[in-house]
Order: C-alpha cells, then sequence, then structure tokens
C-alpha cells in the first residue's frame, strides 16, 4: 500500500497504458479496497495503474482521474449523500453541466468495522469517536450499548480518522480518550493502534454498494458484468417517473435543492406552493437497464439527464446522444 498522499503502481510503463483511479484516500479505506476490486475487474495490471486517493467524497467526482470510485449505498445506513450529491449535481444547483463522469459498474463491498484505538486504551476510558458518517451510523447500536455518553465525530473517511488518532496536535472539543471506525486491515501495520472490538455494525452481512465512473470512451472499456445491469438517471421532478415503466424501476434516491426554491419575495406562489414547489428536491432514479432507443429518448428530456449504466455503453450508445 503506498502513503496517504502518493499513487500506486510503478513508472516503467507508457503512459498512454497507464489508468488513473480516484477513489476515498487514505490508503485502507474501503473505497481503497473497492478500487483495487474494480481495476481487478477491468483486467488493469497494477503496474499500469495509479490509485489516486481524494480527502472527500466530493473530491473524487471532481478529480480528473479516467476512473472514479464512490460508494452509493449501505444496507444499514441507506444512501451516501456526498455520492448521491455528487451524482446529482449536473442537474442540481444554478448551472446544468454537461460534461461529467458516467456510471459504468458496480460492487458489493462487505463492510466489517472494528473500533480502534491508540495501544494500551481501556474502553471505559473512550471520550470520543471519528469515523465517516456512513460507519458511525452503521454502528449507532453499538455505540448506542458499549459507549453512550462518547461524542460521535464524522470524519471524512474511516481509515483517515483511524490515522488522526496519531497526529496528537489534532484538537478535539472533548477531553479524554479517543477511538475511531474503520476495518481492521487499515490498522494492521499500524503498532501504535490497537483493535479493540470488532464488528461494530449492526449486522453481520452488511454491504456497502460502490460504483464506478469514467471520462473515457465507455465503448472501449471491458464492463465487469455481475448482475442485472440498471441505469442511473438524475430528475428535477418526481412527475418524471412516468418516463419508465413502473415494474422497471429499481431505487430512488431524493436530496434537496435549495437553488430552486422560491423566494421569500414572492409571497403569492409561495402561499399557494404545493410541498414539491415548496421543497423543491432532486431524484436519482435507477431502473432496469433497456438498451436504446429508450434511454436515448429519455436522456433528451428537459429535468431528466442520463448518468450511466452498469452494463457501460457502447461507443454508439455514446455517439447517439
Ligand atoms: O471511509 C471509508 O472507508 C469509505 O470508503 C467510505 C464509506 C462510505 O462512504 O460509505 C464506505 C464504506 C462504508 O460504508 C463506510 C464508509
Amino acid at each position: 500500500m503506498s502513503g496517504s498522499n502518493g499513487a500506486e503502481g510503478s513508472s516503467a510503463t507508457s503512459s498512454s497504458s497507464r489508468k488513473k483511479m480516484a477513489y476515498l484516500g487514505p490508503a485502507g479505506t474501503y473505497g481503497h479496497q473497492a478500487a483495487k476490486q474494480f481495476a481487478s475487474g477491468l483486467g488493469i495490471q497494477q503496474i499500469d495503474l495509479d490509485l489516486v486517493p481524494c480527502p472527500t467524497i466530493l473530491d473524487i467526482y471532481r478529480n480528473e482521474a479516467d476512473y472514479l470510485v464512490m460508494p452509493l449505498q449501505n444496507i444499514i445506513h441507506g444512501g451516501v449523500t456526498d455520492t448521491i450529491d455528487s451524482l446529482l449535481s449536473p442537474i442540481a444547483g444554478p448551472s446544468r453541466q454537461s460534461a461529467y463522469p458516467r456510471i459504468i459498474a458496480d460492487l458489493d463491498l462487505p463492510i466489517k468495522h472494528s473500533l480502534v484505538a491508540r495501544r494500551g486504551t481501556r474502553m471505559e476510558d473512550i471520550r470520543w469517536v471519528r469515523s465517516h458518517e456512513q460507519a458511525i451510523g452503521q454502528s449507532s447500536a453499538f455505540l448506542d450499548q458499549h459507549l453512550p455518553t462518547a461524542k460521535r465525530i464524522p470524519w471524512p473517511s474511516t481509515a483517515g480518522a483511524a490515522m488522526s488518532l496519531l497526529d496528537e496536535t489534532l484538537d478535539t472539543d472533548v477531553e479524554g480518550a479517543g477511538a475511531a471506525i474503520c476495518s481492521a486491515s487499515a490498522v494492521a501495520d499500524q503498532s501504535e493502534l490497537e483493535v479493540l472490538y470488532e464488528g461494530t455494525q449492526a449486522i453481520n452481512d452488511n454491504f456497502t454498494r460502490f460504483v464506478l465512473l469514467t471520462r473515457l470512451p465507455p465503448g472501449d472499456i471491458p464492463i465487469p458484468r455481475s448482475r442485472p445491469p440498471s441505469s442511473f438517471y438524475a430528475l428535477t421532478h418526481p412527475s418524471l417517473l412516468a418516463q419508465f415503466p413502473s415494474a422497471s424501476l429499481r431505487a430512488i434516491h431524493t436530496r434537496p435543492d435549495p437553488s430552486r426554491a422560491i423566494s421569500s419575495s414572492d409571497t403569492t406562489s409561495g402561499d399557494s406552493a404545493s410541498p414539491v414547489e415548496r421543497y423543491p428536491s432532486v431524484y436519482l432514479v435507477e431502473v432496469e437497464h433497456t438498451p436504446n432507443p429508450d434511454s436515448g429518448r429519455a436522456a433528451d428530456m428537459e429535468g431528466l439527464v442520463y448518468l450511466g449504466s452498469t452494463r457501460g455503453l457502447s461507443s454508439a450508445e455514446v455517439s447517439a446522444r
């Protein structure tokens, strides 16, 4: 594994075969595990791969790498808000972008969290716990039971939270010993840290689904296929769901879009506004993938943007859009 500020791989191969893959760093996150699995599914040799650690999920989406690895949803804690906000950004907010990365594949990663602390820390001395908000949410029953008074501190990533325990210059507003929640493998090389409890997540069969996005022409990419493929769309209004046969709908995630909120000076329309107008939202919709022409026609509609498919897209489909 490389450090959090470096890229993995060798510089001995030609630049054309090298691929950059951005993930939530530092090394040791679940995103790092997912990136290695996606790379092997795509047949990218380790020697041709630069894994690019990003400080936050929002930074992954903005990264110029060939591939982006983002956590989408978890069995226990549901949708990953920063990923859903990123995926919906082509349609939410003041400006609509035309160039954005497309989803091409997904995978389910088993998630087993551990409570880690500096060696010698006793459970009863822990006053605060840092981790990614997903890991804290997935472990909330454990925290309620074992550390009910410990302050829960959201951190950009699980492995980053663990590494932060080694940095004594970092301020916490709570006195006393702290801990982090992450994968046990993230701290395997850290002799100053130890695992105090394994399996903090609420259920044993815990999974997070990751999606792989690309800016490359997807027709050139050997997409690993494991399950019935899905297509993803961003919608600005729930009525646009009527574009899809109801039997094909697989998931809907809703996020607020305050940029379309009714202005407070517009009291007339404000008074008569429906909940949909008063609380404008954007919708990430997952549907059963159907090849063109249906996905092509829907992609041209106002208020509806095609975000990609887990079976990728052929070159013909890309150029037809
Ligand atoms: O912090 C990490 O290790 C991540 O890869 C992020 C993340 C997430 O955002 O859901 C990934 C998988 C787990 O659900 C917990 C955290």
